[in-house]
């Protein structure tokens, strides 16, 4: 099947041209006379701090702030100068802006409460990903996923107001600083993407309304892990070459997930053998940006189960991530529960 990759149209949306993001989400916020705009407000609040994190990354190399922090975070991973950048921009915006009562970020060991017990929403952060390509110039960029708290307003919060799955955001996003930077979000009515304008200090529509196409012919995934892989993947990815599908990978999640969305394909960080749970985390990587490929159209899964669904029962968690085109995720889980049952076959004839 010959899939169309997305071809930005604005003038079939009736978007004219030159739609700033401050107005289109005004023109959202229109749409629902009720809502109070702090979400709206939220979204302005990260797209501004983007802009500064923008800024940061653009002269890392001139103003000494690229190479490493010299210590590691909760998962182990040596910070980079630019993570902890990054993390204080994005923790202040969400301080400042008053409409956040907790921040879960990757860089912190634990909740970050902003004592704000009037804050309406909690966010979880990757305030730069894709970190080791920082000093060699290629895209990195921010995931971000949004969820309302669900214990009453003005109480402490409570653990139920941050271990909340996917399915529950009520808005995500990523800022992808690559060759321009744009900024992608959705609140659950499709999805559109924004690029900024430097010399104006904007972000444009640039990309309304992103449909993932349905299928594609690029796989991205670390085949570096080859040897620690599950049969069933490595029969998938050898299926991949047999059709001569293009591996592409870049090793920024962000920049390899953009890509795929608008191309085609399928981006996979699977467990394996050392980490069955994989490398990326649920709650600030994953979930955002499944829920921009649903409402794009297309799928995540952890290779069997709905991303949105998992259950989240530690902060950090980590989980295998198979996203992007809807063919591809669903071709990929076929191999992978083909060999579950070639496993549970051979485990039932020793048994009998
Ligand atoms: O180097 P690997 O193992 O392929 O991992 C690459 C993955 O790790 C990450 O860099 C993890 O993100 P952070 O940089 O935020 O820790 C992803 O962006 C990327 O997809
Ligand atoms: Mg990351
Ligand atoms: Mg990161």
């Amino acid at each position: 099947m010959r899939t169309k990759p997305y071809i930005p149209d604005n003038s079939a949306l009736g978007y004219s041209v030159g739609t700033t993001l401050d107005r289109f989400i005004k023109m959202k916020q229109d749409d629902f006379p009720f809502a109070s705009g702090e979400l709206s407000q939220l979204l302005r609040d990260i797209a501004l701090a983007a802009k500064i994190v923008n800024r940061e990354i653009n002269r890392a190399g001139l103003a000494n702030i690229g190479g490493a922090f010299g210590q590691t975070n909760v998962q182990g991973e040596e910070q980079q100068k630019l993570d902890v950048i990054a993390n204080i921009r994005f923790t202040r915006a969400l301080t400042k802006g008053g409409e956040v009562c907790a921040v879960v970020s990757e860089e912190d060991d634990e909740v970050i409460d902003l004592q704000n017990n009037s804050g309406k929403y909690v966010v979880a952060i990757d305030p730069l990903d894709g970190s080791s390509n920082i000093d060699v110039n290629i895209s990195i960029g921010t995931i971000f996923s949004i969820y309302r708290r669900v214990t009453p307003l003005g109480s402490p919060i409570q653990p139920e107001d941050i271990m909340q799955p996917g399915n529950k955001q009520v808005a995500a996003g990523y800022v992808l600083y690559g060759s321009s930077t744009m900024l992608v979000y959705t609140t659950g009515h499709g999805v559109n993407g924004f690029t900024y304008e430097q010399s104006l200090g904007e972000y444009f529509l640039s990309h309304p309304d992103m449909k993932a196409p349905a299928s594609g012919n690029i796989y991205s995934v670390n085949e570096g892990l080859y040897n620690q892989m599950s049969n069933g993947l490595q029969s998938y990815i050898n299926h991949c070459k047999e059709n001569n599908f293009s591996a592409r990978y870049i090793g920024s999640l962000v920049a390899d997930f953009h890509r795929n969305l608008l191309k085609g394909g399928i981006y996979i960080y699977p467990g394996t053998t050392k980490t069955p749970n994989g490398k990326l985390r649920l709650l600030y990587e994953a979930n955002a940006l499944a829920y921009i490929a649903e409402q794009a159209g297309g799928k995540a899964t952890d290779g069997h189960e709905r991303i949105l669904d998992i259950m989240p029962t530690s902060l950090h968690q980590r989980t295998p991530l198979f996203i992007g085109s809807e063919k591809l995720v669903d071709e990929a889980k076929t191999f992978l529960s083909e060999e579950a049952r070639v496993v549970d076959m051979a485990a039932g004839v020793q048994k009998g």
